[in-house]
């Protein structure tokens, strides 16, 4: 190996790093090394472009939007040199149910994240272990629904909806305990949802005279099937994490301790990829429920103002 040329070493290395699976063991990267005597590092373009992220969890600083209001009912924070946010419901004595004051701040941190060129993905969670949100406030519904502090009865959980389907950047729904009622169409309408072992799903409305015939049946079909989606709605029956995953309504589960270290991995690896590639792709799977509404989305107007390129790779973890 001694007399071996810089490119020979070079192509050896390349081949090695092929072989490797994208998520090798310190051993398996030890052996193919020795093995191939080479000199090849995992900070070459094939690790950067295809082998693992980091998987600390990143410091998290509180966010505001542009109104500098402070937020009561939900918390949003962006992760420190990476282009993550993060939006939580912050009502845990109520399983996180929301209310029309809830609604209006996801919006506004929604909106901020939209705007902010930094960031690149969006996780949406629930605050505690025991609920990710369990629907509208049931304290707080009226004959007009539901009534906030200014007696003014309103339905806005369904502006949210669009608005997350709209969204030009993935948002993960990263759930822990309950995710019911309203607060599953919520995790429905999130581009990607991984869940802790501990998640439970399901519809609740029709036991309290409440349905959501919009996004909450459509994309419930088009996730799991009509006669799934039909079985879901009409006996209000719970469902396990495990069961979730097998029916197709939520991507992944992990044991909950793992649960932020692993969303944050998966926002990494969406990061280190094109926004726009993920942008335009987004709307594409959403078009054929949202019509032509969500083709226009990428309009090639807007396409131009964004970057070809990742936000993010392994050696400078920036927005
Ligand atoms: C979620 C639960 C299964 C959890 O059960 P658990 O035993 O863990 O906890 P508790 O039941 O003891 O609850 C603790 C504490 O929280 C309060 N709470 C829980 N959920 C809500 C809620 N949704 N609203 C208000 N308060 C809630 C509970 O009262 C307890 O308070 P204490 O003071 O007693 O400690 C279980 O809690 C549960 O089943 N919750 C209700 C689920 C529910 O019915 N949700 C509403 C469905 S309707 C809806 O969400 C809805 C959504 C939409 O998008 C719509 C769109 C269009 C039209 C209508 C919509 C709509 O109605």
């Amino acid at each position: 190996m001694a007399e071996m040329t810089d490119s020979a070493r070079r192509r050896i290395a390349s081949i090695a790093n092929h072989i490797m699976p994208a998520h090798p063991s310190q051993s398996q990267q030890g052996n193919a090394i020795a093995i191939l005597d080479c000199s090849s590092s995992m900070n070459d373009s094939f690790h950067r472009v295809h082998g693992g992220v980091p998987t600390d969890i990143p410091v998290w600083t509180p966010a505001r939007d542009d109104s500098g209001k402070e937020y009561t009912d939900i918390i949003y924070e962006k992760a420190v040199g990476e282009g993550i946010a993060k939006i939580t419901i912050n009502r845990p004595e109520r399983r996180n149910a929301f209310r029309p004051q809830t609604i209006k701040e996801l919006m506004r941190a929604f909106n901020d994240a939209r705007d902010d060129n930094s960031i690149g993905v969006i996780i949406f969670t629930g605050k505690g272990t025991k609920a990710f949100c369990s629907g509208g406030d049931q304290s707080l519904r009226g004959k007009e629904g539901y009534v906030d502090y200014d007696s003014f009865g309103r339905l806005n959980v369904l502006d949210l909806q669009v608005q997350i389907r709209r969204l030009p950047k993935p948002v993960i729904a990263m759930v822990a305990g309950y995710a019911v009622g309203g607060g599953h169409v919520l995790h429905m309408v999130c581009d990607l949802t991984i869940a802790a072992a501990n998640a439970i799903f399901g519809q609740t409305g029709p036991k309290v005279g409440s349905f959501d015939a919009g996004y909450g049946a459509s994309i419930m079909c088009r996730l799991i099937g009509p006669k799934k989606a039909r079985e879901m709605w009409y006996m209000t029956r719970f469902y396990t994490a495990s069961e979730a995953e097998k029916m197709g309504l939520i991507n992944t589960v992990v044991e909950l301790e793992k649960l932020e270290e692993e969303t944050v991995k998966w926002c990494r690896e969406i990061l280190r990829n094109s926004p726009m590639a993920i942008r335009v792709l987004k709307s594409a799977v959403n078009a054929v429920d949202d019509g032509h509404a969500g083709l226009q989305v990428p309009s090639i107007s807007s396409i131009f103002q964004l970057s070809l390129s990742p936000t993010y790779n392994n050696d400078a973890r920036v927005g």
